[in-house]
């Protein structure tokens, strides 16, 4: 027991997001940086038709001057975990965000330089000049570089058993690339992919049934994808910090695409490509369980997908 603990304290990672976010705690707890949006989220979720399919929440917490949000670890107890972050939706920013740019474009530095290392020529000759591109246009571009904008959802990131983190899948953008991708994850194992096909078909229940669905725009929300050696495998909502109350007049569809003042998210368009995607990949699974095609190696896979591959870093995060 002491030795399992200790080999995942240092496998814990976290795939995506704002590094530095989150914090593994003790007790089969991880802290988020406290937002009151995703805090309102995840209390509301506690009592919908949604909660199995959420990390618990056991309120907020404050450490070394910092209010933090007490989640569930989803990684506790899994042994060697394979983790896939998917973050779902047509668009990934919300609507205020064009506004900002209306009424008192910043330009991002940051963003622009992200923008040209994935692709040079993406700026226009003014934002060159500028060196800089508002948040809105980056997200923009973010979105239809990758798989959002069209099947509603795209790859995050993925860590593969041994470690290795494969990020930056900001060209996947095609049906076969995203089904080369979810070869790689689950390494052509249909038992795997079709726990997860059965998951998405019972959160898409859970989904209709949800008042929180019901009135909220989700926006930026992953799902994590996560199984073990062990055959275990279950996905989860995770990420709520842009996730809001829809005025009551607005009554979401989440399955047409977004046009300005909608507050539509495409929620339904990700998880139906996702569902017929990994269908798509249990097929390939089955009928060439060992085809060279498919890079089970992240090395490989990284340069079919654009993607990079970092070393998982060892975090001291055990508060
Ligand atoms: N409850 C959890 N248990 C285990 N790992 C988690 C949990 N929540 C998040 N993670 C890990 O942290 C990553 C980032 O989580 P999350 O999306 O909530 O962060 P974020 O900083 O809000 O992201 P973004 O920048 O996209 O808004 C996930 O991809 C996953 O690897
Ligand atoms: O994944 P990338 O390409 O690195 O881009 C980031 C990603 O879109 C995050 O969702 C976004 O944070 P929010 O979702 O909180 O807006 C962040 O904006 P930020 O740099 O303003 O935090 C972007 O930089």
């Amino acid at each position: 027991m002491m030795q399992w603990s200790k080999r995942r304290q240092s496998s814990w990672i976290q795939i995506a997001g704002h590094q530095g976010n989150l914090l593994l705690s003790e007790g089969g707890e991880v802290l988020k940086r406290f937002s009151e949006v995703e805090n309102s989220c995840l209390q509301a979720l506690m009592s919908d038709s949604l909660r199995d399919f959420v990390p618990q929440y056991y309120g907020h917490t404050c450490r070394d001057g910092e209010n933090y949000i007490r989640l569930e670890d989803l990684l506790s107890g899994l042994r060697r975990p394979v983790i896939m972050d998917c973050k779902m939706g047509i668009r990934t920013y919300q609507e205020e965000e064009i506004n900002k740019a209306r009424i008192k474009p910043s330009l991002r530095t940051d963003m622009y330089q992200k923008m040209v290392k994935v692709d040079p020529s993406a700026p226009s000759v003014e934002e060159h000049s500028q060196r800089g591109v508002t948040k809105l246009r980056y997200m923009q571009w973010r979105d239809s570089m990758s798989s959002s904008s069209t099947l509603g959802f795209r790859i995050e990131g993925i860590m593969m058993e041994n470690g290795n983190v494969l990020k930056g899948f900001n060209k996947t953008r095609t049906t076969n690339q995203v089904i080369d991708a979810l070869l790689c994850f689950t390494k052509r194992q249909p038992h795997i992919l079709e726990v997860y096909h059965s998951r998405l078909l019972a959160l898409r229940e859970a989904l209709m049934e949800s008042e929180f669905f019901r009135t909220h725009e989700v926006i930026g929300s992953s799902l994590l994808f996560v199984h073990d050696s062990a055959n275990k495998a279950n996905l989860w909502m995770i990420d709520f910090g842009k996730t809001t109350l829809t005025p009551e007049n607005v009554h979401l569809k989440h399955d047409v695409p977004w046009v300005e003042g909608s507050w539509e998210d495409g929620y339904l368009i990700g998880l139906e490509s996702l569902t017929s995607l990994i269908n798509e990949a249990i097929k390939q699974a089955r009928q060439d369980p060992n085809s060279s095609n498919t890079n089970t190696d992240p090395k490989d896979s990284d340069k079919e997908n654009g993607a990079t591959q970092t070393q998982s870093e060892t975090h001291e995060l055990t508060l």
